[in-house]
């Protein structure tokens, strides 16, 4: 039985990961567990036709992972088991599966390009979002065309997004992903960081006249941000002197009105959205002000319209040939069964380097919970650790403990067919070298083609296991249309997974307390008596700090 603390009455409410389905996965498990890729290979010729997927411009190979047809079915019933299908419609329908905060779950109403209602407590949500996006979108253009100027009418050259987490990891990757289609006078710069290094770094090479910012902060009261956003309007009235001049230096996105207008942003200047969107789900949102701004409106909208068809994809295809629920099941297979603890994100792509980082946030504040959606312990894994960096840097760097290391690290691959800047011959290496490291990884190299490869002995420390499963995605190109796509497939995925583990993917619980330990803390950095009220390990290092700084402060007079 699970070790839960409190075990729900009715077996229907159990996670599936405690019905009898999964008993018949462990038991598929065991037969499969000792198959090697290649001998699934060589009894399937047909492995990519079988397993590869295309939905628009994105396909997805899968056939380099250790499952067979039957692996799939049962994996299927187990999505099916956990309700995906049902939850699936409750989210899309608004209903409110963040139970910790009772709110709708809707970053896909904001890229509901068929514009049809959606509803959030009897009211259909998408003329307001339809709002927003015009907002934004007559907002972008005038600062594009340079009818908005800055205080000594000069057109706007750089935008500073000011956030953090969601609020700027996800434009902030898009921004770096679309360069092909950005505006040539506008640049896009965030600071997320509170050390002050970040911000002062930045304003360096800034000119306040035609500078903008964009306080972006859902609920306007992250302290990183807000302290950020108050150290830019400081730095900015330095210049600029009078502060009826912020009005056309500084715009806000929030779901906090209040709190915008007082921190001193005209509220026309005032981007709004929802809590139904979730931080890490809000690049869709006005939360994209700065990708509108960097490559426009017409491609923010063909980003979004990738979102829906991937949305509508996960929506209406069966679980077989449904891209999210099958990477989702994969992860599932890898976590629960195998014991994989990582998820490596490698994309070969210069322009998706920041993607890893990006899906760091979406993947683990999402799921990397212990709890249950009823509030009980979890016995089994749940959200893996997900790593990564560029391909070809990767390989330089980590690629070793993949290959030959200890432990089962499941991996993406991601690449265009299309290079982003026209080097054929550097594309076709990135290529190959994609194409043989899951080649690579597969097949691994036996003791027996170590030796008749002409490598010199030793040849045990050559040999490479193989077996070590990976999934390719290929973009025809990367387009703000399949950046689209691509985001919302992993958005899905996580969704599902989370459904498998039964947990409530939107709510982030374990943020929160470190936060509002930094806050007591903050004050006691700069008291004058000897702090006593922590553990000896957290006092010591406060005293140390405070002595510290004081002999520091007392030596430069
Ligand atoms: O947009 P806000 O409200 O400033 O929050 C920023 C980030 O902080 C978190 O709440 C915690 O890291 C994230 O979920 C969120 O994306």
């Amino acid at each position: 039985m699970p070790i839960t603390t409190e075990t729900p009455s009715n077996a229907d409410q159990l996670p599936a990961l405690h019905q009898p389905i999964h008993k018949a996965l462990q038991h598929h498990y065991q037969t499969l567990c000792d198959v090697h890729l290649r001998e699934l290979f060589a009894a399937e010729p047909q492995r990519f036709e079988h397993f590869s997927l295309q939905v628009d411009d994105l396909l997805l190979d899968y056939s380099k992972n250790r499952i067979t047809k039957e692996t799939l079915q049962l994996l299927i019933q187990l999505a099916e088991t956990a309700d995906v299908a049902g939850w699936r419609e409750r989210m899309f329908q608004g209903e409110k599966i963040n139970n910790t905060e009772q709110r709708a779950v809707l970053h896909t109403a904001l890229r509901n390009r068929s514009n049809t209602p959606v509803m959030v407590d009897g009211e259909n949500v998408m003329p307001a979002v339809n709002a927003v996006i015009e907002q934004m979108s007559a907002f972008a253009e005038r600062v594009r065309s340079g009818t908005w100027t800055g205080y000594t009418g000069k057109p706007i050259v750089d935008v500073v997004n000011v956030g953090i987490g969601g609020s700027d990891l996800g434009p902030h990757m898009v921004y770096q992903a679309l360069k092909a289609y950005r505006h040539p006078r506008l640049q896009m710069h965030y600071v997320s960081n509170v050390d002050g290094a970040h911000i002062v770094e930045k304003l360096e090479s800034l000119d306040p006249e035609t500078t903008l910012f964009i306080v972006a902060s859902k609920t306007f009261t992250t302290q990183e941000t807000m302290t950020n956003a108050h150290h830019a309007r400081h730095w900015f009235l330095q210049h600029a002197e009078d502060d009826t001049h912020i009005a056309k230096h500084f715009v806000a996105v929030s779901t906090n009105r209040e709190a915008v207008i007082g921190f001193g942003i005209d509220p026309d200047n005032m981007f709004g959205f929802w809590d139904w969107v979730g931080g890490r789900y809000s690049l869709w949102s006005a939360i994209g002000l700065s990708i509108v701004l960097a490559v426009g409106a017409d491609n923010f909208t063909a980003l979004l319209g990738g979102a829906h068809t991937m949305d509508q994809h996960f929506r209406e295809a069966p679980f077989e040939r449904n891209m999210p629920v099958i990477l989702a099941l994969l992860g599932v297979w890898y976590s629960n069964f195998f014991g994989a603890e990582s998820q490596a994100v490698l994309p070969y792509d210069h322009y998706l380097r920041s993607l890893p980082l990006y899906l760091q946030q979406a993947d683990m504040e999402s799921n990397g919970k212990s709890v249950d959606r009823n509030g009980c312990n979890v016995d089994y894994a749940t959200g893996p650790i997900i790593w990564g960096t560029s391909g070809i840097n990767g390989q330089h760097a980590f690629y070793q403990l993949i290959h030959q290391g200890t432990r089962l690290i499941p991996a993406d691959f991601i690449i265009s067919v299309t290079p982003p800047t026209g080097l054929h011959e550097q594309h076709d290496i990135l290529m190959a070298n994609f194409l043989a490291q899951t080649e690579a990884l597969m097949r691994g190299r036996t003791l027996e083609e170590t030796r008749d490869s002409g490598v010199a002995p030793p040849h045990a420390p050559k040999v490479f296991a193989g077996n070590h499963p990976s999934n390719a995605l290929l973009l025809k190109a990367l387009t703000p249309h399949s950046l689209g796509l691509l985001i919302a497939l992993y958005e899905h995925k996580i969704f599902v997974q989370g459904i498998i583990w039964n947990l409530n993917s939107y709510d982030q619980w374990g943020v929160e307390l470190g936060k509002q330990l930094a806050k007591c803390i903050q004050p006691e950095l700069n008291a004058a008596e000897t702090i006593t009220t922590h553990d000896a390990s957290t006092n010591g290092l406060i005293n140390y700090y405070r002595q510290q700084r004081a002999q520091q402060e007392q030596t430069q007079g």
